[in-house]
C-alpha cells in the first residue's frame, strides 16, 4: 500500500474514534444534564469550562500544540454540551405566548412581563399607512435599505448622538434582532468567543450558540449595582476573543454604566481588537447622563437601534444597524441572502415616524418606571432603580423561590411577569415592566403582592 494509503486509513479511524468519544461525550452530556434539571442548576458552568480550559492549555503546551485550534474545539464540544441541555428554556416570551393564549380564552392578563409600550405608534405612522400605497413604495429594493430611508436616518443619528453618520454606515433591519444576528453570525467564526454581560437579554446568546460561537459569561450582581469589573472582563479574555455585547440603558436591569467604567471597557475591547455590538434601543429611555457607543469612532463597532420600544412600533418589525461602510457590506449580504430586502412599505412607514416628535413616550415611560420603583419600595422588593429603559429587576428574598414557577402561579392570577431565569442565573428574580398606564401598574403590583404574602 502506498503512504498515502496508509496515512488515509489512519486518518479514517482516527476520525471514526473521535465521532465515537462525540457520541460517549454528548450521552453523558445529557445525563448531567439531567441532573442538574432536577437539582435546579443552569446549563452552563463556567467554573467547569474554565477548569477544562486550563487543562486543555497546558496539554497543548507538552504537546507543542497550537492551543487556539484546541481551545476552538473545546468550545465546539461545549456548545453542543449546552444545546443538548438546554431544552425548555422559560423566558420572557413563553410566560408572553401562554398569557396571549389564555387572552384568547377570555381570561384577563395584566402584561408586566414584555417590553412592549402599550401606546400607539405616532400619528404620522397611520398617515404613512394610508398614502404608501400611492407613493409606490411597494417593490424589491436595495438589501441595506431603501437610500432614502438610510440618509434620513444617518440625519437623525447624527444629530441625536451628535456624530457623524452617512448612509453608507446603515443598514436597515427587520428590528434590531435581525442586526445582531447578522453581526454575531458574519463578523466572527464557528469556535470564536464572545462575552455577554450578565442579566442579559437571551437573544445574544443564542444567536451565538446557533452560529457556534462560544459565550463567556460575566455575571454582575445587584450587590454590584450590576457593574462588570474591568478584571472580570479581562479575565475571559483570549486569543479567540472577538466581540464583546453591550446593551445600556440595560434589559432587564435598567442600568446604565457610569462613563468612567464604560470608557474603560471600551478601551480594553479596543486593545484586544474586539468587535463591540452595542444594543441601544433603549436609548430613548435613558433617564441619567448615557453616551452613545457611537461617540467613540471605534472602527469595529456595531450599534443596533429600533423603532419597536422609542416609536411603540414593536409590530412593525423595523431597525437598523450603524456600522463602518465594510462591515455594513458584511451584514448585508447575509441579510440579502435571507430576506431580499426589508418590506419597503414598512421603510417609508418608519422613515415618516422619523419625523414624529417622540419626547412624550420618554416621559410616559419615566412616569412609570418611576410609579413602579416608588410601588416596589414600599412593598420592599429588593432591587436597584433603574437608570433607564422600561424594567425593574428584584430579586425575591424567599427560601427556595423560583421565578419560573413564581411566574407561572402569578399568571392563574391574571398577572404575567418575566422570570429571572431568561436573563441568566437569576432564578429568584423577576423582571417586571412598565408599560402600561400606572393604573393598570398597581393593579399588577397588588397581585403581586398578594402572592408574596400567600408564599411566606
Ligand atoms: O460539567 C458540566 O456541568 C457539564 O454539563 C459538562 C460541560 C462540558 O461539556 O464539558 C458542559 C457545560 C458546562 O458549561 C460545563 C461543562
Amino acid at each position: 500500500m502506498s503512504d498515502i494509503n496508509q496515512l488515509r486509513n489512519r486518518i479514517d479511524e482516527i476520525t471514526i474514534e473521535m465521532i465515537k468519544m462525540l457520541k460517549m461525550r454528548t450521552d453523558i452530556s445529557k445525563e448531567i444534564g439531567e441532573i442538574k434539571k432536577n437539582i435546579g442548576k443552569g446549563v452552563t458552568d463556567e467554573t467547569r469550562e474554565d477548569n477544562l480550559r486550563s487543562k486543555i492549555i497546558t496539554l497543548c503546551n507538552e504537546l507543542k500544540f497550537d492551543e487556539s485550534i484546541a481551545t476552538k474545539f473545546l468550545n465546539f464540544l461545549l456548545n453542543e454540551s449546552i444545546k443538548v441541555q438546554s431544552d425548555n428554556k422559560q423566558t420572557h416570551l413563553s410566560i408572553f405566548h401562554k398569557a396571549k393564549a389564555m387572552e384568547r380564552d377570555g381570561k384577563k392578563i395584566i402584561h408586566m412581563e414584555v417590553g412592549e409600550p402599550d401606546f400607539s405608534p405616532p400619528q404620522i405612522v397611520k398617515k404613512a399607512l394610508e398614502e404608501v400605497f400611492d407613493k409606490g413604495f411597494l417593490k424589491y429594493g436595495n438589501a441595506k435599505g431603501l437610500p432614502s430611508f438610510r440618509e434620513a436616518l444617518a440625519k437623525y443619528s447624527s444629530e441625536k448622538f451628535g456624530v457623524d453618520v452617512s448612509q453608507d454606515n446603515i443598514m436597515v433591519s427587520p428590528g434590531a434582532r435581525f442586526s445582531i444576528y447578522t453581526a454575531i453570525s458574519t463578523l466572527l467564526n464557528p469556535g470564536d468567543e464572545l462575552i455577554v454581560i450578565e442579566p442579559s437579554w437571551p437573544a445574544y446568546k443564542e444567536c451565538a450558540l446557533n452560529s457556534g460561537i462560544k459565550v463567556r459569561t460575566i455575571t454582575t450582581t445587584l450587590e454590584g449595582k450590576w457593574e462588570p469589573t474591568i478584571e472580570q472582563i479581562q479575565k475571559v479574555i483570549n486569543n479567540n476573543t472577538k466581540m464583546i455585547i453591550l446593551n445600556y440603558p440595560n434589559n432587564p436591569t435598567g442600568k446604565i454604566l457610569p462613563e468612567k467604567l464604560q470608557d474603560e471597557i471600551v478601551r480594553l475591547a479596543i486593545k484586544n481588537n474586539l468587535y463591540i455590538l452595542s444594543d441601544e434601543i433603549y436609548s430613548q429611555y435613558a433617564y441619567k447622563k448615557w453616551k452613545s457607543i457611537l461617540c467613540y469612532n471605534y472602527d469595529k463597532s456595531i450599534i443596533t437601534q429600533s423603532f419597536s420600544k422609542s416609536h411603540a412600533m414593536t409590530g412593525f418589525r423595523i431597525g437598523y444597524a450603524i456600522s463602518r461602510p465594510e462591515i455594513i457590506e458584511k451584514l448585508s449580504k447575509l441579510e440579502a441572502l435571507c430576506l431580499t430586502n426589508v418590506s419597503e412599505p414598512i421603510q417609508y412607514i418608519a422613515m415618516r415616524a422619523l419625523e414624529a416628535d417622540i419626547s412624550d413616550n420618554t416621559n410616559t415611560v419615566q412616569t412609570r418606571l418611576n410609579v413602579l420603583v416608588e410601588k416596589a419600595k414600599e412593598m420592599n422588593l429588593d432591587f436597584v432603580a433603574p437608570d433607564g429603559a422600561m424594567y425593574l429587576f428584584a430579586r425575591i428574598n424567599q427560601e427556595g423561590f423560583s421565578g419560573v414557577q413564581f411566574a407561572n402561579n402569578l399568571l392563574e392570577k391574571g398577572l404575567a411577569v418575566a422570570p429571572g431565569e431568561g436573563f441568566g442565573e437569576f432564578k429568584n428574580f423577576i423582571r417586571l415592566s412598565a408599560c402600561q398606564d400606572e393604573k393598570i401598574l398597581m393593579e399588577g403590583m397588588n397581585i403581586l403582592g398578594n402572592m408574596l404574602r400567600d408564599k411566606q
